[in-house]
């Protein structure tokens, strides 16, 4: 694997050489791309959101809000993008947000995606709704680095199962996602009558959980797969729970905690007083609560309110490097992207992730050392004027 930066002299002396030839270096075109690959529903499902979409185009559009003010003759020839978040060494401050039901866009899904980010050395987030079980995935992903994001059941010995096995299998850090105990009104998927899940797609680490399996009367057949969906739809989510929850989390997992789906300052607060490392502030790509606050600008407040107490980490809306270097420099210490992958894997599987894991990674350390940075730490307010 060459430095970031080689990847473009590569692309100009070789063509896109392991990367799959053909894939536009503009992220922002995949979508399109992948609209012709997928079916209509699977397409629906991944690049659609809620209601009326108005928070995934603010997504977008608070990123133009923003412009860097690049500064010169600052000896940028020697660069690093390393980063330790949560207890993970990382070459660039890029990780693989939890998508579930990967295999809609592949059939390989989530085993294409580890392959692919343990190649970049990237951290890959695996969801609870993976449509391979995580210890498959952990499989596949070697020594790549790992966390695991946790859909909080209703059942807690299922809870405490799910956790223990992601720790046996290698997953390092937990994000709890707190927006989506249940999916939004998303009329896509609502038009279309269309969820993965009914279909079996995504709940491989229910069905393979022995907690789950003894709820349900034994191993998931052909005879109980009715029923085994129906207890799923039960369990997935749990509206009831509160800030005082969290510290049952601490006690069955003994590594780093992140909260995802956090957009106010109280709320990172009250994060850090429950004892968790970090918060993602995300709105879930503009999926859950329609007519929410654009990710980025909900980013500064929640910055500012936890200080160096825990990390900071961002998703909703990524799609450049200038877009990650932007987040960082508004107070993120690494960035979550989501689609843009999710497209890279429906294009070329395992080649098209590591395509777009590669375009993000260069692009920021160009946009970084143009603009007269050498280190993501010097990303602050002094890098950006409102645009
Ligand atoms: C198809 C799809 C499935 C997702 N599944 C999950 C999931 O299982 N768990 C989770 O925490 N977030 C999930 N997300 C949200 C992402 O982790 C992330 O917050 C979002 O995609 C970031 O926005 P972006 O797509 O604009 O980069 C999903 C998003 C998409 C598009
Ligand atoms: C509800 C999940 C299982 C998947 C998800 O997070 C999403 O579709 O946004």
């Amino acid at each position: 694997m060459s430095a970031p930066a080689d990847f473009q002299n590569e692309i100009y002396l070789n063509g896109l050489g392991d990367a799959l030839p053909g894939l536009p270096t503009d992220l922002t075109r995949l979508e399109a791309l992948a609209e012709g690959r997928l079916s209509a529903q699977a397409f629906g499902y991944v690049a659609g959101a809620a209601g009326s979409e108005a928070t995934a185009r603010a997504n977008r559009e608070a990123f133009d809000r923003w412009r860097i003010v690049p500064r010169m003759l600052r000896d940028v020839a020697e660069r690093d993008l390393s980063v330790e978040v949560l207890g993970t060494p990382m070459p660039a401050p890029v990780l693989l947000a939890p998508i579930g039901v990967q295999s809609i866009l592949h059939p390989d899904g989530e085993l294409a995606t580890a392959r692919a980010a343990a190649g970049t050395g990237l951290p890959v987030i695996l969801s609870t709704a993976s449509s391979y079980a995580m210890e498959e995935v952990a499989a596949a992903g070697g020594d790549g680095p790992r966390w695991y994001q946790l859909y909080w059941p209703k059942d807690r010995d299922l809870a405490v199962s799910l956790l223990d096995r992601a720790r046996a299998a290698g997953y390092t850090a937990l994000v709890v996602t707190l927006d989506t105990f249940t999916l939004a009104w998303r009329p896509r998927d609502l038009d279309q009558a269309y969820l993965p899940f009914l279909r079996g797609v995504g709940v491989a680490n229910y069905f393979s959980d022995p907690v789950f399996q003894k709820a349900v009367g034994g191993p998931v057949t052909d005879e109980n797969r009715s029923a085994a969906l129906l207890h799923w739809v039960a369990n997935f989510g749990n509206p009831s729970l509160t800030w005082a929850d969290l510290a049952f989390l601490r006690e069955h997992w003994d590594g780093p905690i992140a909260l995802k789906g956090i957009q106010h300052p109280d709320d990172a607060r009250r994060a850090v007083d429950a004892g968790m490392d970090g918060v993602i502030v995300s709105n879930h790509g503009g999926r859950q609560v329609d007519g929410a606050v654009a990710s980025l600008d909900a980013l500064p407040a929640v910055a500012d309110a936890v200080g160096n107490r825990i990390a900071v980490l961002f998703d909703s809306g990524v799609r450049t490097g200038a877009d990650a270097a932007k987040a960082l420099a508004l107070g993120a210490r690494a960035v979550l992207v989501g689609r843009p992958y999710a497209y890279g894997l429906a294009l070329g599987g395992e080649a098209g992730v590591r395509h777009v894991l590669r375009c993000l990674q260069a692009e920021l350390e160009l946009t970084m050392a143009l603009a007269g940075l050498t280190r993501p730490a010097e990303l602050d307010l002094d890098c950006l004027v409102r645009g």
